[in-house]
């Protein structure tokens, strides 16, 4: 496996491409925070850049008066084969590789204006940079803006706060250690990397100092009680370096030769000639390579167990979210058919049973129905003096001879239009109990719950064809009442007469309370009336029986049938002719709910990259 400190840059670079970053301030748990890093932190102009450089053996950074780093960069150092061509890399610009390092320190420039614009402001994304180089140690390493007493002109004032709490956002990170560069030409106890370290590591278990400019201290001073830890203790011992002055960096003094004068310093010097073996910055950059390797080394199994851990939690919050709304047009229309159907399963349970609904129709035509056709006002209608009037009216002045054949016919015409009434009812209350389920079953359907517009546009269309439905209904039930007075059954009539010739002229009685003593003319035209009335009621009696069953065939086969068969035929038309814009509105879910969703994916695709390397690099061990 190639190092350690790849697999973790190759992580940390997953991490920035996916929005994951040291000073990102997200609710979503940090792999970045997970990562073990250095970051480099000092006071302006104490020797940062230099510092770097140095470990590089490049120039590269930019340099200039007032704040030059105004983004974090992360500098990822991998070492190549011996012989092998130098060169540098960005995530931002992949696939593009630098040779030319001044060409490096442009592109840093520009890619901190496009974040930050011209106005020097600054930013927490950091940039990448990725050399490899048979120079380097594999190590990364990150670079923050220099800390600073005072905004110059063209920035922001809160400028001197924005860059502390930035840079205190990274090293404040447990899993971050400290690099601290203090110019050795002052006095520590003004030291700004030192002032941070010291508040945000305490112990000192993760700092380390570096203190530059030795070459710069006065005649006749060392710094031999900062670097043996006498004036301040850390965990780790101090290390010294020397880079290139302003005047060599002028001259454009190479980076090796550099190098190679920094070595001859601390060989020759009287004062840390003793410590030689221990000091320079080919040192520290081999000693933060190692214990960087070891961190992370010890750090693995963490990182094993928060990847696995965060992958199932996310992929919880994900289920529970639901899957992104697609974009294209076609892959609409079938996120939204599916969920029709969806309703439409859960609808015809409420009919078919499984849900109640079904049951409350049939409690329609078993109750309500034959109870509003009892309570209808025959009694009235067929009362002795409504069949005279009736019957008289019919005859005209010709009174009838044998039966009042007309008479008849008006007397059951009236009365059938009474059931227009129940059979109305009737249709009215299955819609509404429709329009209910309706209603109840788009609560029900889980998946629309994310999208209100579309619930209420399916609500509409279900409605509009309810609502056609109970014309329909409403057409046929009447239309069956209308069947009725149109044409008489002519049966029961003939086995009427055939009865009473045989039962020697007996009336069926239309009720069984004793009727009162009559005249002998009053007795044989009221007997005559009574018998007529009489013959009517039992005729729509018959009537009545069949009625209350057909109207609920009716019913049934125009509405509730047809609710089932294409509740939603309407809506599917409108949908086929939709346009791309009308079918993104019926899916505009909450703009947090779709946010927080990306975030999660986004976080989700991280850890499972940083899944695969972590097993790609124990499968290659
Ligand atoms: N003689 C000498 N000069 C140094 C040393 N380290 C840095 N310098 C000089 O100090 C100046 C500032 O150094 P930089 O490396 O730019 O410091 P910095 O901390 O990166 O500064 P900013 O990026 O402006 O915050 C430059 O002119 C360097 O040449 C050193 O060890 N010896």
């Amino acid at each position: 496996m190639d190092s350690v400190i790849g697999l973790v840059n190759r992580m940390q670079r997953a991490c920035t491409g996916l929005g994951d970053y040291g000073g990102g301030n997200n609710a979503l748990s940090s792999l970045w925070e997970a990562l073990p890093s250095v970051a480099v932190v000092g006071g302006q102009s104490s020797g940062k850049s230099s510092v770097l450089e140095s470990i590089v053996g490049r120039d590269f950074l930019p340099r200039g008066s007032g704040i030059v780093t105004r983004r974090p960069l992360v500098l990822q150092l991998q070492k190549t084969e011996n012989g092998t061509e130098e060169y540098a890399e960005f995530l931002h610009l992949t696939n593009k590789k630098f040779t030319d390092f001044s060409l490096v320190c442009k592109e840093i420039q520009d890619e901190t204006d496009r974040i930050t614009g011209k106005n020097k402001q600054i930013s927490p994304v950091p940039i990448h940079l990725s050399i490899f180089s048979p120079n380097v140690v594999n190590l990364t390493l990150i670079d923050l803006p220099g800390l600073t007493k005072v905004a110059v002109e063209g920035q922001p004032e809160t400028i001197v706060e924005d860059i502390e709490s930035m840079v205190r956002s990274y090293v404040a990170k447990p899993n971050c250690l400290i690099l601290a560069i203090s110019p050795a030409n002052q006095d520590i106890a003004t030291s700004d990397a030192i002032e941070l370290a010291k508040e945000v590591d305490p112990t000192g278990d993760r700092t380390f100092g570096v203190l530059t400019k030795l070459d710069l201290m006065d005649r006749g001073t060392n710094a031999l009680d900062v670097i043996e830890g006498k004036s301040y203790r850390m965990q780790y011992p101090w290390v010294g370096v020397v880079n290139r002055s302003q005047a060599d960096i002028n001259k454009n003094i190479d980076m090796m030769l550099a190098r190679r004068k920094e070595r001859e310093y601390f060989e020759t010097s009287p004062d840390y000639g003793h410590l030689a073996s221990k000091m320079g910055s080919e040192y520290l950059a081999k000693m933060l390579s190692k214990l960087l390797e070891s961190i992370i080394k010890a750090r693995i199994p963490n990182i094993i167990s928060l990847i696995t851990k965060s992958i199932e939690e996310l992929e919880t919050e994900l289920d529970r979210l639901g899957r992104p709304v697609a974009i294209d047009a076609g892959a609409q229309i079938y996120t939204i058919l599916g969920m029709c159907r969806a309703f439409e399963r859960i609808f015809k349970e409420h009919l078919d049973g499984g849900r109640p609904g079904g049951a409350r129709i049939y409690g329609i035509f078993d109750n309500q129905l034959p109870a509003a056709i009892k309570k209808l006002p025959f009694d009235r209608h067929l009362s002795l003096q409504s069949v005279k009037r009736i019957v008289s009216e019919s005859d005209g002045y010709q009174p009838h001879l044998i039966a009042p054949e007309l008479g008849y016919r008006r007397l059951i015409e009236g009365s059938l239009n009474h059931f227009r009434g129940p059979a109305e009812a009737s249709v009215n209350a299955v819609h509404f109990i429709l329009k209910e389920l309706v209603r109840k079953s788009i609560a029900e359907t889980e998946e629309l719950t994310r999208f209100p517009s579309l619930q209420i546009e399916l609500a509409d269309a279900a409605n509009s064809s309810l609502e056609m439905f109970r014309e329909e209904s409403m057409k046929s039930v009447l239309r069956l009442v209308d069947m009725e007075s149109s044409y008489l059954t002519v049966e029961f009539f003939r086995k009427l007469h055939v009865m009473e010739t045989t039962q020697g002229n007996q009336t069926p009685s239309l009720s069984s309370q004793p009727q009162p003593p009559m005249t002998t003319t009053e007795q044989y035209g009221e007997g005559q009336f009574r018998k007529i009335a009489s013959n009517v009621a039992a005729y729509i009696n018959m009537v009545s029986d069949t009625l209350v069953k057909t109207i609920p065939k009716a019913v049934v086969h125009c509405q509730v049938r047809q609710a089932k068969l294409a509740l939603l035929n309407h809506f599917y038309t409108q949908m086929s002719q939709s346009q791309g814009k009308h079918l993104g509105q019926l899916l505009d879910e909450n703009p947090a709910l779709m946010e927080r969703r990306l975030q999660c994916a986004k976080r989700l695709e991280l850890y499972k990259k940083a899944r695969d390397e972590i097993d790609a690099a124990v499968w290659v061990r």
